[in-house]
């Protein structure tokens, strides 16, 4: 008997589907979307109710509910068994939205039950990625009475990430999309920025051979092309940061060194809070593009030679060193100077000034750490899971890290790969952006600008 036609929507659709699912590069993704999510959907839903009770999320309520009383023996011996209604404490679980595919997993909408907080989430994260079967969970939004979690199927870090070279935009840098470079990837699958606006100093800490100097290479092809100045301390002898020379307005490589671009860039900021009280602003952000001053970057590449001493000479040396840092790092933000640390151990026992250092800078990256304390000094103030995370880097995967988020949370992350090569090819092909010390020194001063009270742009 000859088979009935099948219409041609359907055969389109079967054909689509194949394609999908065959093209290599596509297989898994697409994989996921068409036939691993719709199961894993249904089965998240149908089995909320349990993992909610075993993760310790559901609450006890009064409700009126069927419950079996013994009843009486009759005379005959049978036992009745009466179901009554009566009201008794139940489990309820939260109630759990639609869940969403995403590229690597999916997202998730909890109703928080009364007493509930979206920590109380996080808190179980873990148990949820066993019970879900993935490989990690993470809350990523919350709202007064919502969190929503995010499950990651796949370990998008596993793999190494090109790094991605911005791209100058059509009408030039408009000054909310400065210091902003993407240099890796979050496990969310969503880029891993670092946003020296929100968070103006960053520290970099991880064993050897752990990435450090990978995210210094993704931070210089990310702020190249940007009207930015950037400033090395590279007290490994200069042989990190010196390849980038064409694109460093200033490079020091000796302990003497640093303190006279310490002292330069103590006056350069000196100057500009003078021109920030003149014009009558708070920082320089609130300049007009044309009169705001070039921000600076500075990249120290191993802090700890900056504070170690062989004898009683280097000690005052040290004791300056520490006092710039902090200063520059308490005051910084305003007036658009941003550090970023990095070493392998940074923490109290190389001295008093570091610690205060420490306290100074929000932005924290902890690549693989060969002993525990250095993870409590780098992320101790952030959730202790954090701690465990960073532990448990691998050595295999170097430049994953565990880093602070824009929102205050915490994310395994990995840099995007940048060898020297093509970091030193950036910095030559953007040497023409480079500003002299004397443009960083002097650019934006108001001098051309009449004070605030005079001043329509400003006062706007
Ligand atoms: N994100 C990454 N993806 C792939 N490979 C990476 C990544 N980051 C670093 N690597 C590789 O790991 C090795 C060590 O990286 P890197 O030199 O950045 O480490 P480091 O912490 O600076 O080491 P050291 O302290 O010894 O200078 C390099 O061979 C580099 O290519």
């Amino acid at each position: 008997m000859p088979l009935p036609p099948v219409p041609r929507p359907v055969l389109l659709a079967v054909a689509l589907v194949l394609v999908l699912v065959c093209w290599r590069q596509w297989a898994p993704v697409s994989y996921w979307y068409l036939f691993g999510f719709p199961c894993k959907a249904v089965w998240l839903r149908w089995s909320w109710r349990h993992v909610a009770s075993g993760c310790g999320l559901t609450k006890k309520r009064n409700r009126w509910w069927f419950t079996t009383v013994p009843g009486l023996v009759s005379s005959t011996g049978v036992v009745r068994v009466k179901r009554r209604l009566q009201r008794v404490a139940v489990d309820t679980k939260p109630w759990m939205g639609l869940p969403r595919p995403t590229r690597h997993g999916f997202r998730v909408t909890f109703h928080l039950l009364d007493g509930q907080i979206p920590e109380d989430y996080a808190k179980v994260c873990d148990r949820l990625a066993h019970a879900w079967r993935i490989e990690a969970v993470r809350v990523v939004g919350s709202r007064p009475g919502r969190v929503t979690l995010q499950g990651i199927n796949r370990d998008p870090l596993a793999h190494v990430i090109p790094a991605v070279a911005p791209v100058e935009p059509p009408d030039g840098w408009r000054a909310e999309d400065l210091l902003r470079p993407v240099v890796g990837v979050l496990e969310t699958g969503a880029p891993w920025r670092m946003d020296f606006r929100l968070i103006p100093h960053w520290m970099n800490a991880g064993a050897t051979q752990s990435g450090k100097s990978n995210l210094i290479n993704a931070l210089i092809v990310g702020l190249a092309p940007q009207p930015v100045a950037l400033v090395g301390f590279d007290l490994k002898g200069g042989v990190e940061l010196s390849p980038y020379t064409p694109r460093l307005t200033a490079l020091a490589t000796t302990r003497g060194e640093c303190l006279d671009l310490l002292a330069d860039l103590i006056g350069v900021m000196g100057a500009r809070m003078l021109a920030c009280r003149w014009l009558a602003v708070r920082d320089i952000w609130q300049l007009p593009d044309a009169s705001r001053p070039i921000p600076v970057v500075v990249m120290v590449d191993e802090i700890a030679e900056l504070f170690l001493t062989a004898d009683k000479a280097e000690k005052d040396q040290v004791t300056r060193t520490a006092t710039a840092l902090l200063r520059i790092a308490q005051l910084g933000r305003a007036f658009g100077i941003h550090l970023v640390l990095s070493g392998q151990r940074i923490g109290s026992d190389l001295g008093p000034g570091v610690t205060a250092l420490r306290a100074q800078i929000g932005g924290r990256v902890c690549h693989r750490v060969n002993d525990p304390e250095t993870a409590v000094m780098t992320l101790g103030d952030l959730d202790p899971d954090a701690l465990v995370a960073a532990r448990s880097i691998p050595p295999e995967l170097p430049g994953v890290a565990v880093v602070t988020g824009s929102d205050g949370r915490w994310y395994r992350a990995r840099s995007g790969y940048v060898s020297t090569a093509v970091a030193e090819q950036v910095a030559t092909a953007y040497a023409h952006l480079t500003p002299s010390w004397a443009q960083v020194a002097t650019s934006g001063l108001g001098h051309d600008l009449a004070p605030a009270s005079e001043n329509p742009q400003i006062a706007a």
